[in-house]
């Protein structure tokens, strides 16, 4: 995990490895099962194994080392008939969690960043 700190730490370093990955996961996921605006998605969802990928998902693709092992984005989401309001309500939701575990802005950024590019396989209407 520590093989980047010859030159650049990675995100996933600076975000603050796995341990506050999962914090943020943690508060993200329950700042979504409090959004009226978009909860109704996750009433039959196993919300533990959610958060799981969420984890793995967010530290592989910071460069962390973890594999993700669920379903693509387009398959997970496919027939929810998701909107960009609902994603952007998702987003919104993300950056109170990254707020609220202070994570600064250019680490912020880049996550969301690595993140936007998922939208249209995600957004279906
Ligand atoms: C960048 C945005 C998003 C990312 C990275 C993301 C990521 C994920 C991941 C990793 C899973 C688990 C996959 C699996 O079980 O194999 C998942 C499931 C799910 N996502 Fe998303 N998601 C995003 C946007 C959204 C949005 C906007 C909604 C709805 C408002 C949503 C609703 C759901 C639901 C309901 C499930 C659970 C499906 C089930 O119960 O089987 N996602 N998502």
């Amino acid at each position: 995990a520590e093989t980047q700190m010859a030159s650049k730490p990675s995100l996933y370093q600076r975000l603050g490895g796995k341990e506050a990955i999962t914090a943020v996961v943690d508060t993200f996921v329950a700042k979504v099962a409090a959004d009226n605006r978009i909860n109704k998605f996750f009433a039959s969802t196993d919300i533990p194994n959610l958060k799981m990928h969420l984890v793995n998902q967010v530290c592989e693709a910071t460069g962390g080392p973890c594999k993700y092992t669920g379903r693509t984005m387009k398959a997970t989401h496919a027939g929810m008939g998701l909107t960009n309001a609902d994603f952007d309500a998702l987003v919104q939701d993300l950056v109170g969690a990254l707020d609220s575990h202070r994570v600064p802005k250019a680490e912020k950024d880049e996550l969301l960043a690595a993140l936007g590019p998922m939208r249209s396989d995600i957004v279906e209407r």
